[in-house]
């Protein structure tokens, strides 16, 4: 039989869909998943792509079937089951073979596996996907990390099955070991703020403004013409539309209040923290979804303290939606500004030299996140590849001057009725932080040296270090 160019493992969601997109691009396709009902079923569905496709019930079967040197994507359970998998794929696999990780793992554990496979001769590749099962079936954001060479090797067959924007693919070598991981966790990082934000407009237009779902809805498809226009507000407009079959209700009014996570917007906090850069958007939207999880404490405490006003203040008059629009406009470039800026950071730290117009351009097609934004962001970063920060670089600066009047009433508005907006409030307390040239750390340096000598460094230069209080009485 003919062999494979390439092999999957993992036939689940995210492996099924990106095995039959790697098929329909005329690639030979080897599939192995653990449970082996799970391949027999995947390739009777397969249809006319099942030419191309050999399905394997052995690991020993699996890696026969592909022609060395073997390019093997591994789209499984992240974490534990991917070092289980590649152990037990190792013994079989000769010199050249590719291992590529492309579930989304911890750039850490990645990091341990470059280590681990260093002098097996066999190369390893941290690869981040993006798009969910749509994306995965007909062209998802896909952020490598590795040596440049052994991209090179599978460049082919990843560009093939990429999202394009414009005809360029969303699919780039980003640096070396960790660094497609580490994008990939910051994708969803932004993700998470992104979410976030919506759901807090989405609280007052229902909760503060009392209108429905289907309202909503439309409120969304409009935004989704403008500034806005994303796939996050797209899918908001259409599952804020959807009906649940058994009641008849709107779809979102029978879900749960708990949000899901798997661990990557944890993740994406826990690195900006180490490094010491703000990402405090993200923060609260990592918060947000955790707070949610505690349903019953939430229900016990509305008991003690009350549910909000259920008033959103009227005084915006007709230009309410322009106002909701900007503001969510206004922290969506805060929450990507600090997801840019923890990249920024992270390439110095692990030398990765994280191209930010390049990653911008593989997210405008193909991710979750994907948006007419990102074209603009891109633009910015090629323009001004030095900026400190994207809200300082000449376009965004005028945007932020633009939006930010109205986040600060839509965040003041919500506030005072009592509506819950933390990514909100934290894009705006960042906006006014980052934009204080004098702050209040003075008054937080003179405590420290207070309560600890930890000394300070004075605005007039002066070679004294302490102030004239406890052990640093004098100087
Ligand atoms: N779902 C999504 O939208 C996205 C997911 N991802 C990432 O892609 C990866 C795959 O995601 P998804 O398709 O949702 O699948 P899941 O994360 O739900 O993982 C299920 C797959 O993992 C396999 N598996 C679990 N444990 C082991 C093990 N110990 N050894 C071997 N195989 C194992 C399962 O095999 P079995 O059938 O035998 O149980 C199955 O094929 C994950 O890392 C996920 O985070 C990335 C982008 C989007
Ligand atoms: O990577 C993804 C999208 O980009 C996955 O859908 C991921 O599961 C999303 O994270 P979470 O499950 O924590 O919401």
């Amino acid at each position: 039989m003919e062999k494979a160019e390439i092999g999957l493992i993992g036939l689940a969601v995210m492996g099924s869909n990106l095995a039959l997109n790697i098929a329909e691009k005329g690639n030979r396709i080897a599939v192995f998943n653990r449970t082996a009902h799970v391949t027999d079923e995947f390739y009777a569905n397969a249809g006319a792509l099942k030419d191309r496709i050999i399905p394997c019930k052995t690991i020993e079967e699996f890696v026969d079937a592909i022609r060395p040197p073997r390019p093997i994507v591994i789209m499984i359970k992240a974490g534990e089951p991917v070092d289980q998998q590649m152990a037990a794929l190792q013994p079989h696999l000769d010199k050249g073979d590719i291992m590529i990780d492309a579930g989304n793992a911890n750039f850490r554990d990645t990091m341990a596996r470059f280590d681990r496979l260093k002098d097996t001769g066999l190369t390893f590749i941290g690869m981040g996907v993006s798009g969910g099962e749509e994306g995965a079936r007909h062209g998802p954001s896909i952020m490598v990390g590795g040596t440049e060479d052994s991209y090179k090797r599978v460049e082919k067959v990843l560009t093939s099955i990429s999202a394009k924007y414009n005809d360029e693919d969303c699919c780039a070598w980003l640096g070396t070991d960790g660094a497609g991981h580490f994008v990939k966790t910051i994708h969803n990082g932004i993700e998470y703020a992104d979410m976030q934000m919506i759901a807090e407009i989405y609280g007052i237009l229902r909760d503060g403004l009392g209108k429905s779902a289907a309202e909503i809805s439309g409120i969304f498809g409009e935004w989704n013409k403008g500034r806005l226009n994303s796939y996050l507000i797209e899918i908001t407009e259409k599952v804020l539309a959807a009906k649940d079959p058994t009641t008849g209700k709107a779809m979102p009014d029978v879900i749960l209040d708990k949000a899901g996570q798997k661990g990557t917007g944890k993740w994406s906090v826990i690195e900006s923290q180490q490094m010491g850069i703000p990402a405090t958007a993200i923060e609260a939207a990592v918060a947000a979804r955790s707070l949610s999880s505690m349903k019953e404490q939430r229900e016990a405490a509305e008991k003690i303290f009350g549910a909000p006003s259920n008033s959103f203040p009227m005084a915006f008059g007709p230009d309410l939606l322009r106002d909701l629009e900007l503001a969510l406009f206004a922290a969506k470039i805060g929450a990507y500004a600090q997801g840019f800026a923890v990249m920024a950071e992270a390439s110095r730290e692990f030398k990765w030299n994280l191209p930010m117009p390049v990653i911008a351009k593989i997210w405008r097609a193909g991710c979750i996140i994907r948006s007419q934004f990102l074209d603009e962001i891109t633009s910015a970063f090629t323009k001004s590849p030095d900026a400190a920060n994207l809200v300082v670089t000449p376009a965004f600066s005028a945007m932020v001057k633009e939006s930010l009047p109205s986040l600060r009433r839509v965040v003041a508005a919500a506030v005072t009725a009592g509506l819950p907006v933390p990514a909100l409030a934290s894009a705006l307390g960042y906006f006014d932080a980052y934009r204080q040239a004098r702050g209040t750390a003075n008054l937080i340096q003179a405590q420290r040296d207070f309560f600890g000598a930890h000394g300070f460094d004075r605005v007039d230069g002066k070679d004294i270090h302490h102030g004239p209080w406890g052990s640093g009485a004098n100087g």
